[in-house]
């Protein structure tokens, strides 16, 4: 396999300290907008890993779905695997693994629901398939078979013919991932990459560090 010896040079183009935004939310939302008009596959999609109660780490791709100063929004099953997790320990990581431009963010923080409006109101913007998803799907459970699942469908679709209003199962609804820390990794040649890392102080501001590669 000859991605395995492979050694590729993550080229010149380099972060430093004056051009960064001081903010690192702002500096988050231009780096994914760079993903996106780079058109790159799903650019907000992001590894989230939790730990269960028996300290047991998982992770898996969600998508960002909200993102304001005070964090960032994803939805699911609040029964999942990862709900589960979060409701025994709410400390998270995130992985935003844009390779296409040799970059990656990595956030560690706190996972909190966020209230009902707002989960009802995500809910009620998605299309209703996906809606009809959310209440078939008791996600991360075992099932004995595929069929099963198109059957829960059908019933649902003969129950909320299309246009109808679906209503948010409860057990389905969005998080909000407070950052304690931000990474923003550029990918340079020799291995020589920039780590330009932002902490959250107390008083509500930003400390600034640059970290080996
Ligand atoms: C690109 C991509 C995006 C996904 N987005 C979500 C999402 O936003 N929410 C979600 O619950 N699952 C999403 N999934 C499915 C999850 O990766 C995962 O299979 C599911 O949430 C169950 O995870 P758990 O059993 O660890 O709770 C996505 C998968 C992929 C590949
Ligand atoms: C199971 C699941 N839930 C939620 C989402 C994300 O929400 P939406 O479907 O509204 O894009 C995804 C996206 O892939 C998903 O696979």
């Amino acid at each position: 396999m000859e991605s395995l010896t492979r050694h590729t040079d993550y080229g010149a183009k380099g972060l430093n300290e004056i051009d960064i935004n001081q903010n690192p939310m702002a500096q988050f939302a231009t780096w994914l907008h760079e993903a996106e008009q780079a058109e790159i596959f799903e650019p907000n999609a992001m590894v989230i890993s939790t730990v269960d109660a028996d300290g047991q780490p998982t992770s898996r791709t969600v998508l960002l779905k909200g993102l304001d100063d005070t964090g960032f929004e994803f939805v699911t099953n609040y029964e999942s695997r990862k709900g589960k997790s979060l409701r025994a320990n709410p400390s998270v990581a995130l992985l935003f693994p844009w390779y296409a431009l040799k970059r990656q963010v990595m956030i560690v923080g706190t996972a909190v629901a966020t209230d009902a409006a707002t989960s009802d109101a995500y809910f009620a913007r998605r299309p209703q398939g996906a809606q009809l998803a959310a209440w078939a799907s008791d996600q991360s459970e075992p099932i004995a078979r595929r069929e099963i699942l198109d059957e829960r469908m059908a019933a649902l679709e003969a129950q909320y013919p299309e246009g109808t209003h679906v209503p948010r199962p409860e057990k389905w609804g969005s998080f909000r991932v407070v950052p304690s820390s931000i990474e923003f990794w550029q990918g340079r040649s020799k291995r020589f990459h920039d780590r330009l890392r932002f902490t959250a102080l107390d008083d509500g501001t930003w400390k600034l560090e640059r970290l080996q590669p």
